[in-house]
């Protein structure tokens, strides 16, 4: 719908958000409006071009959701990966993601396009995105904690050298704050006379429940320089997401503050599950729930209900990288309080890992040498394939260490991956797989199974360590008759129902619950 306005044509779009159309051409246009026809002058821009480097996690399922949203914007995903670009062109996506293979279906060809082709498609945009991983450093200065910036200076070298018109760089990427002064050095030090401005828009999607984060996200965050040039890019980036987004949920600040609140966001909330989680060993020696603790304390509506689930440890590709690249920053900062104070939440996660394998361990008469232990779910979550950072990986190493066999079942993780996760350095498991030399070796301890049943037959216990819903539901008697005696089940995300499982027979272990008269009689000794 086309509405006048004093000086400016705006378009209504369908969600009644206001699309202002900037310079340059200006032509008459008539318009004809219920019973009169009025000319004004109308000013034309081209379709705004973004380019998105990185077809990721979060570059490919963001740019699909903007280029759904915004019709009026023509988007291209670039990647240095064929095989990953291939599969993003094809029917099998290279990630899973629910809600995602529709979104991309409805544009892809039409104003969505994924390509190798990186350097025609940055020179070509008015706007790009750097959604590169940016993993922990493995060598050299602030290994093992601080973020490595590679790929994103390679990036920005990359867009400095192939750019002909002024652009709006914008990192996607979580990065350390103060990342934009480095990056603005980098493309003006080579710009040819060319304007840059940069932009932090981080990222705050959750893997498993992308799309509808993406379609209704709690805020958006747009940091740029308080200059007038900084000012008309946040506005140019603001326009866009003002597309599908309520102008109140996107909030503008300075660069700086954009770039720590995401390690912030991040922070506070692997923090929740620390604090949760450090709770359920004391609810384990005390007698009490920490299903009830949570909720109860939950209900505090200054505390709120969200992310307070005890598990077996968080997982992820950006928890305890974004937590140890702050711990860096605060001690580069001469502030180790600070660091320590954050340090603390990945040490009680790493103590969580632990407790569960010990307690595994010990309930089964202080060995698992030979013995069968299923694994249900490896994935760090669940509705995703995503295997970075994922718990499961320490404690099947664990398992291991004490000489067992494990048998692996997860919906969406192939054993190819979990082979990889399994004889890959800690560190280099955010690394992309074509960047990493390749591991000939596999686990013989470890087989991959096809389906709950067949990974839980013969087994003397069942790991449960993903919380996929077909958990929920599986036929526990039928896996009962089937395994080992005595059974054990020892749930890492209290998904299973521990009393009816206790009446089919099985010895249950669930998170922070009070114990049963087994697991008292053969402590954990973390
Ligand atoms: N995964 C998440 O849920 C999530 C959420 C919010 C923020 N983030 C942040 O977003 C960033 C990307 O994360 P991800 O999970 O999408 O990573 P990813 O590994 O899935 O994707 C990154 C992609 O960038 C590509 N790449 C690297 N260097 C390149 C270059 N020079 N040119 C072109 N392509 C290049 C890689 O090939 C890879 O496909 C990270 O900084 C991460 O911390 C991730
Ligand atoms: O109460 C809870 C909630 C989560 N988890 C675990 O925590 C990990 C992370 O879960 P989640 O945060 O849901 O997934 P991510 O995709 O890692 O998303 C986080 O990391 C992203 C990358 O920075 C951010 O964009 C998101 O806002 C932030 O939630 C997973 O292993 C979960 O099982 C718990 O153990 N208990």
């Amino acid at each position: 719908m086309i509405t006048p306005s004093s000086h400016h044509l705006q378009l209504i779009s369908p969600q009644f958000h206001i699309i202002h159309i900037p310079p340059p051409q200006s032509v008459n246009l008539k318009v004809t409006q219920r019973h009169s026809t009025i000319s004004f002058p109308l000013q034309i821009k081209k379709m705004v071009k973004i380019c998105c480097i990185g077809a990721g996690y979060v570059g490919g399922p963001t740019m699909a959701v903007i280029a759904l949203k915004c019709p009026n914007v023509e988007v291209a995903v670039v990647d240095i990966s064929v095989p990953r670009i291939t599969a993003w062109n094809s029917d099998q996506l290279p990630i899973y993601e629910p809600g995602l293979d529709e979104v991309v279906k409805q544009c892809r060809g039409k104003n969505l396009f994924f390509s190798t082709d990186v350097e025609k498609h940055v020179r070509e945009a008015d706007i790009v995105f750097v959604s590169v991983n940016t993993p922990t450093k493995t060598r050299g200065l602030g290994a093992g904690k601080a973020a490595d910036l590679t790929y994103w200076e390679s990036a920005a070298r990359m867009i400095a050298d192939v750019s002909v018109s002024d652009k709006i760089v914008v990192e996607k990427s979580t990065v350390p704050v103060k990342t934009a002064e480095a990056i603005e050095k980098i493309l003006t030090h080579n710009s040819k006379g060319i304007k840059f401005q940069i932009l932090s828009n981080p990222e705050f999607l959750a893997e498993g429940t992308a799309i509808d984060d993406l379609f209704n996200p709690d805020r958006v965050l747009i940091g740029g320089r308080e200059t007038p040039q900084g000012f008309t890019a946040v506005k140019a980036l603001k326009d866009v997401y003002a597309q599908w987004v309520p102008e109140d949920r996107i909030l503008t600040t300075n660069l700086w503050s954009a770039e720590l609140t995401k390690l912030a966001a991040n922070a506070f909330l692997a923090q929740r599950i620390s604090s949760v989680n450090a709770m359920s060993a004391l609810c384990e020696a005390t007698g009490a729930n920490v299903s009830e603790v949570s909720y109860a304390v939950g209900k505090d509506s200054r505390i709120g209900p969200k992310f307070l689930n005890s598990s077996v440890g968080f997982g992820g590709s950006c928890f305890q990288k974004d937590i140890l690249n702050l711990v860096y920053i605060c001690e580069c900062n001469g502030l180790p309080e600070v660091a320590e104070y954050w340090k603390q939440v990945i040490k009680i996660n790493d103590y969580q890992k632990t407790r569960f394998v010990n307690r595994i361990v010990s309930s089964m008469f202080n060995t698992v040498s030979n013995k069968k232990i299923a694994v249900l779910g490896f994935a760090f979550k669940k509705d995703t394939g995503d295997t970075r950072e994922t718990p499961a990986i320490d404690v099947c190493k664990g398992l291991l260490g004490d000489k067992a066999r494990i048998s692996i079942y997860d919906p969406q993780v192939t054993e190819e991956q979990i082979q990889r996760d399994l004889t890959m350095n800690k560190f280099d498991w955010d690394h992309p797989l074509h960047l990493q030399p390749m591991s000939p070796t596999t686990v013989k301890q470890v087989s991959v199974a096809w389906d709950a049943y067949a990974a839980t037959k013969d087994a003397h216990g069942i790991c449960l360590l993903t919380e996929w819903d077909e958990f929920k539901t599986l036929d526990y008697e039928r896996i009962f008759e089937n395994m080992q005696k005595p059974a054990f089940v020892f749930d890492g995300r209290n998904v299973v129902d521990a009393e009816k499982l206790r009446k089919i027979g099985f010895i249950v272990y669930s998170i922070g619950k009070p114990l049963d008269q087994w697991l008292k009689d053969m402590p954990a000794l973390a």
